[in-house]
């Protein structure tokens, strides 16, 4: 919103000091910004800060001096395109050149502009800035600097936590990372886009019909939602109750705290609840068929549907429901049994609220769910005996309990389209017999190459104002304002909803999503051992002209270390700033539910290696290659 008062004779105290800093902010500062930069080196990745610091003023003097208060980033502008260097240093020798105007002119989206964060709009507003919203930029484009009078301020549309912006190829060119550029040839280099992420997709959905997801999808959807929560299946007493007294006249923050955690006893108590419940119902189906059948033989004489109605008799009389409410609810029973049958009781101790309205209504049950669940069965019990290894313990109460089939780390086990799990090991010691991956939360340093100083760092300070997002950033979720990839940072942290499989194309193993990743949203960040110098093996290769560094993953990491190429991807990664120092996170473009997830490699990863893709795309670059028997040449140190 344009927020400079058009009559100035009438203005309010506030208005005039918020109309003062308004000044300041328009200055033209490019010709101090010419000249200084007249003074460096042309260099790939200069930045112009632009900061703000309260200082103690003296009384006695109109300069401030003294102690100096607390800094506020205003915003930066990337230096980094080489005719925007060269068009300012030509300003500080008086010479113009017109088509480096104009290219810097076009650069972002039409314009090169900088970027005033939220605590510009919010000073001016005279209120704090945005606290757990969305977070809001405001852009001042390079011509209207040269117009003092005009309005400065555009609120840019955002649409979500991430921005995206619109990167020249020019620009795009200077952020990629070649061998060449690195002194490197041989070491097969994944590559990261720094400051490109996928913008989410607007909702203009008038009058467009989409096609909604079957009963069938919603299902197993809401099963690997509950997988990959962190639901609690150890029965919870409320043995310390709520203490009502607390609240008071009003809700002060030690009586929400309270109510949060009764909450969330209750509800943990309820899920557990509830997924008791199902499971023995469905016993209870099996048991029914079974005295059924007992009657059947005790009393010969009577037909089906007597001894049916024997059974049920005799279990009302416990129940004391009508034979008709008991009717009523067999029938629901019924298909938590065919969902057990055919899933185990993985699908059913997991499946969501969702579960009675499906068994109720039952669209889409029948042969096809039956062979879908069938499939999946391993696949859900990998993900709970690894996840949540305490959920085999609820089926001791209908003495079904059994031994976990799938212990360790969840990504120890490659699951398959057809047949049982198998241990991840087993899939490489055919190149590396005694292959062992060791699997992290986080990097770890190479020592022997970094010693103590993580290349990663940005700067000696652990800057807390988020680069993307400008808000502040802490572990600490209740003080964390950065909305920037909260499934990996700076909130509660669930498990990701993906598992290593086995790719039916010869790609070895890949990675699986098993929920939808809505564009823009993180997958995961690219963990390993964070190294340099290695040669003729797979690495990440990031960092700046000063501080090159590479992520290796070949035998530990997390599972960004399984993802496969494809020429047209679904996710990508991309460098992002978490406390001051650099991360490089895999970020959806859409990735679907049950989609293999994807990225490109580049042209640099796949001139290193003799093979040929399997991605199968229409589109795909790297198919001329000479064919190998078999994809997998993964090279270790
Ligand atoms: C980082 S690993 C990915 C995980 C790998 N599939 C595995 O099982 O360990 C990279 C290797 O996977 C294989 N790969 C990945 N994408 C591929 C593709 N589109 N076509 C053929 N092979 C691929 C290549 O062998 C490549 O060197």
């Amino acid at each position: 919103m344009p927020i400079m008062p058009r009559n100035e004779e009438h203005l309010s105290p506030t208005t005039e000091a918020i109309h003062q800093l308004l000044k300041i902010l328009c200055h033209d500062f490019t010709t101090d910004l010419s000249s200084s930069l007249a003074t460096l080196p042309a260099h790939s990745s200069l930045r112009f800060k632009i900061n703000a610091e309260i200082c103690i003023h003296s009384p006695d003097t109109q300069e401030t001096e003294g102690a100096h208060g607390p800094q506020i980033h205003l915003g930066s502008i990337d230096l980094c395109q080489s005719e925007l260097q060269q068009y300012l240093r030509d300003q500080s020798t008086g010479h113009v050149s017109t088509t480096a105007v104009s290219n810097c002119v076009d650069m972002e989206s039409g314009r090169t502009s900088i970027r005033c964060e939220d605590t510009v709009s919010s000073i001016a507003q005279n209120q704090p800035s945005n606290v757990g919203t969305s977070p809001a930029r405001t852009h001042v484009s390079e011509d209207h600097l040269h117009d003092s009078g005009s309005h400065l301020y555009k609120r840019r549309k955002t649409t979500g936590g991430l921005r995206v912006r619109q990167v020249s190829t020019v620009e795009r060119s200077d952020n990629y990372v070649t061998p060449a550029s690195t002194g490197s040839s041989t070491a097969r280099q994944l590559q990261t886009k720094s400051r490109e992420f996928p913008q989410r997709k607007k909702k203009n959905d008038e009058g467009v019909h989409h096609l909604q997801p079957s009963s069938i999808e919603k299902f197993v959807a809401g099963v690997w939602k509950q997988m990959f929560s962190s639901v609690e299946l150890t029965p919870v007493s409320l043995d310390n109750p709520y203490d009502a007294t607390i609240v008071g006249s009003g809700c002060n923050i030690e009586a929400f705290r309270a109510i949060n955690s009764l909450c969330l006893r209750v509800t943990r108590m309820s899920r557990c609840s509830r997924a008791l419940e199902t499971i023995i119902q469905a016993h209870w189906v099996d048991c029914f068929e079974a005295r059924v059948k007992a009657i059947g033989v005790e009393q010969p004489f009577l037909s089906n549907t007597e001894t049916k109605m024997a059974a049920l008799r005799e279990a009302c009389t416990v129940l004391q429901w009508s034979e008709k409410e008991l009717r009523n609810k067999l029938s629901i029973w019924r298909g938590y049994k065919e969902i057990k049958d055919a899933g185990g009781w993985a699908s059913l101790v997991f499946a969501g609220s969702g579960i009675y309205r499906f068994c109720k209504y039952r669209v889409g049950f029948g042969e096809n769910l039956a062979t879908r669940l069938e499939r999946l069965q391993p696949s859900l019990e990998v993900a709970a005996d690894t996840i949540h290894p305490e959920w085999r313990r609820l089926l001791s109460i209908i003495g079904q309990e059994s031994q976990i089939l799938y212990p360790g780390h969840p990504h120890d086990w490659v699951v398959c389209d057809v047949g049982k799990p198998i241990p991840l090991r087993s899939t490489y010691t055919q190149w590396f017999p005694d292959f062992q991956f060791t699997h992290l939360d986080d990097s770890v340093l190479d020592q022997v190459e970094w010693g103590t100083d993580d290349p990663r760092c940005m700067s000696s300070t652990r800057a807390t104002l988020c680069n993307t997002c400008g808000h502040f950033q802490s572990n600490n979720f209740s003080c964390n304002e950065c909305r920037c990839f909260p499934e990996l940072y700076g909130a509660c942290k669930t498990p990701i909803p993906i598992q290593v499989f086995r790719t039916p194309l010869g790609k070895n193993n890949g990675l699986i999503a098993r929920c939808e990743f809505p564009r823009g949203s993180a997958i995961g960040e690219f963990i390993g051992l964070i190294t340099k110098g290695m040669d003729g093996t797979d690495v990440m290769q990031s960092g700046d002209n000063e501080k090159r560094y590479q992520i290796y993953q070949g035998k530990l990491g997390n599972y960004t270390r399984f993802i496969n190429h494809s020429c047209a991807p679904n996710s990508q990664f991309q460098k992002f700033c978490w406390l001051g120092s650099e991360r490089i996170i895999l970020v959806s473009r859409g990735v679907e539910a049950g989609a293999e997830i994807t990225v490109d490699y580049s042209n640099e990863y796949w001139e290193g290696l003799d093979k040929e893709c399997l991605c199968g795309e229409s589109c795909c670059r790297y198919l001329k290659k000479k064919a190998q028997p078999t994809a997998v040449a993964i090279s270790f140190r």
